[in-house]
């Protein structure tokens, strides 16, 4: 699969120069007042996908979180849009910031056209992300794969037609035919120009649509560089993953 997305013709890259729709500066965040990650320094620019790698409990969640406007940071700044914030998740989402979290968010009692109706998205716009849906629009959303499901739960965030998308797992327990199918719409909505945070475990899948990765260990970046230096060095991001001694 690695190869089939790599070889599909990559974007032209973002203008280095162009400044982060979304970026963490010194941050520290955690619960009950103990960081769990500290002084992270990450920008996403638009057109832009970045991925944030690490073991399991790394903080990759917590920087979401963070950055989104669902935690607030206990050091350091987020900028949103140009400018510092602290403004709450809801009030980040209405100006086009939009989280899709681990849970898959669909309402299994509801349709899906329903479901894409309850996220005020227009069922068209969903369609034209992922038509494979429209087979299944009048079905309960319940009944439908784990796939499916993170499809209207992608679509609907994608067809508010967002400036950032920050994405925890889009590809958790999904067979890979149905990660190729999310990570590459995914990376054609930021060839759009969308800017893009994703936490992954899909490590080969992720660097296929990357421009920049970060590997979280221990509420630290442990490695920084671009999709092509990550596969160039596997070894240096392979071990971020090794347990801790
Ligand atoms: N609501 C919470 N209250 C207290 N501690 C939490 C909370 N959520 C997460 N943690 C702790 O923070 C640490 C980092 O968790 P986080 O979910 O950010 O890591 P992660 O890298 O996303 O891990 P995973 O890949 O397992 O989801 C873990 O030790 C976790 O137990």
């Amino acid at each position: 699969m690695a190869r089939q997305l790599a070889g599909r013709g990559r974007r032209s890259r973002p203008a280095a120069a162009a400044p982060p729709v979304l970026a963490a500066h010194g941050l520290s965040a955690g619960y009950g007042g103990a960081p769990v990650v500290r002084r992270l320094d990450i920008q996403v620019r638009a057109g832009e996908v970045v991925v944030l790698l690490g073991p399991n409990g790394a903080g990759k969640t917590t920087t979401l979180l963070a950055l989104a406007g669902a935690l607030a940071p206990q050091a350091g700044e987020v900028h949103w849009a140009g400018s510092a914030t602290a403004a709450p998740l809801h009030r980040r989402a209405r100006s086009g910031l939009s989280l899709v979290p681990e849970d898959r968010s669909v309402i299994m009692s509801l349709t899906v056209r329903e479901n894409l109706r309850v996220g005020r998205c227009d069922p068209a716009l969903a369609l034209a992300t992922f038509p494979e849906l429209a087979e299944h629009l009048d079905r309960r959303a319940g009944l439908l794969s784990g796939g499916q499901q993170q499809m209207v739960t992608l679509a609907r965030a994608l067809a508010r037609r967002p400036t950032a998308l920050l994405a925890d797992e889009l590809s958790l327990g999904l067979a890979p035919q149905i990660v190729t199918r999310l990570l590459t719409a995914v990376r054609a909505a930021a060839d759009e120009g969308l800017a893009v945070l994703l936490v992954e475990q899909h490590v080969r899948s992720a660097l296929t649509i990357a421009d920049h990765v970060h590997v979280l260990r221990h509420g630290r970046l442990a490695w920084s560089g671009t999709a092509a230096e990550a596969e160039a060095n596997r070894d240096a991001v392979a071990s971020a993953y090794l347990p801790l001694a």
